[in-house]
């Protein structure tokens, strides 16, 4: 029997910890959330960052955008948000309409309200080992292997996935923790062959059924970043679950896993972020 890694209830003690220290500060912080277009699971996404800012105390100001919203406009309000001091943080959910320039548009957010980390200059900070925010997903996926007493130090890590949101800084913070770090993605050949050595495995592909039990080592740390729907409708991870969990010492579900954590270290960056502003005034 697997340890089953909570990601709901951890990320629900973080978000109360966040409000404790947010009640200490002179003004509430405040997100920006900018939502471009009628995605369902966008809409549910962002609901559920508004609903994680109000149990923070924190204030939340939403901008929802037509789907035919101009380049122009968008940048335009983000602009707006970079000069309002309510404003600590801006998060533009992606994925943006095809017509939108996405780089363009995580350049133009000032780099102190890039609560994602997703802009090059937070990036670069990341990379160089001195970082001013946490990738949330990533971070939530390091608070999950802490509360949970794993160690990263020598261990052979692989993540499944080099996206610029997930992968590629979930493989960065694996490496400052002093893992052994192996990335794969679709060109990899032989998948199978690299999961059996992980002793941390964190899959972030988005397909259904991806990791099957002969694909995980006996004992190892299974994290299933993964989002996806499977044909009867059911949200689930990569991973098979139910034939991995007998192998893994720990796992994560989805729903309930990584999704929640991602979301508590959104929460964490807002309070950092608005503390820094208010130690500037
Ligand atoms: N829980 C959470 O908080 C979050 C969950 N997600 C979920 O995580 C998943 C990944 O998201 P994201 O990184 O944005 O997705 P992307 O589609 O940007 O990246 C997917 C990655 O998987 C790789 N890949 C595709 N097929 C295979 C394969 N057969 N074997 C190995 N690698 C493969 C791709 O390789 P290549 O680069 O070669 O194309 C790519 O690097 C999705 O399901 C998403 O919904 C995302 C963000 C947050
Ligand atoms: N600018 C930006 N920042 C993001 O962080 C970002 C984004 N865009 N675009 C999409 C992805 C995806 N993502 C999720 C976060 C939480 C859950 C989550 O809370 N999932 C719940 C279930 C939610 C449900 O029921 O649908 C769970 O796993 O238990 C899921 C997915 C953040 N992303």
């Amino acid at each position: 029997m697997a340890t089953r890694i909570d990601g709901k209830a951890l990320a629900a003690k973080v978000k109360e910890e966040v409000a404790v220290e947010a009640e200490q500060l002179s003004r509430r912080p405040g997100l920006a959330v900018i939502l471009v277009g009628n995605d369902p699971a966008s809409r549910v996404y962002v609901n559920g960052k508004e609903r994680d800012c109000a149990e923070c105390g924190f204030r939340s100001f939403e901008h929802a955008l037509p789907e035919d919203t101009a380049q122009e406009t968008l940048l335009g309000l983000i602009e707006e948000l970079n000069r309002d001091p309510q404003v600590d943080g801006i998060l533009c959910q992606l994925p943006l309409p095809a017509h939108l320039d996405e780089d363009a548009v995580l350049n133009a957010i000032a780099p102190d309200k890039d609560v994602d980390c997703f802009h090059p200059y937070n990036v670069g900070r990341l990379m160089i080992g001195d970082p001013v925010f946490l990738p949330c997903t990533p971070a939530g996926v390091m608070e999950m292997l802490r509360e949970y007493g794993i160690s990263v130090r020598g261990k052979r890590c692989v993540v499944l996935g080099r996206s610029n949101i997930v992968g590629k800084p979930m493989a960065m913070l694996l490496l400052q923790q002093d893992g052994t770090v192996t990335v794969c993605h679709s060109r990899t050949p032989d998948l199978a062959a690299i999961t059996r050595q992980a002793d941390i495995l964190v899959s972030a592909v988005g397909r259904v059924g991806l990791i099957t039990a002969d694909m995980v080592k006996e004992g190892a740390v299974v994290i299933d970043v993964a989002m996806n729907r499977n044909e009867a409708g059911k949200l689930c991870g990569d991973v098979d679950y139910e034939a991995v969990e007998p192998r893994a010492a720990c796992i994560t579900p989805v729903p309930g896993g990584v999704g929640p954590m991602t979301r508590a270290m959104l929460m964490r960056n807002i309070l950092a972020a608005a503390r820094r502003h208010q130690a500037e005034i």
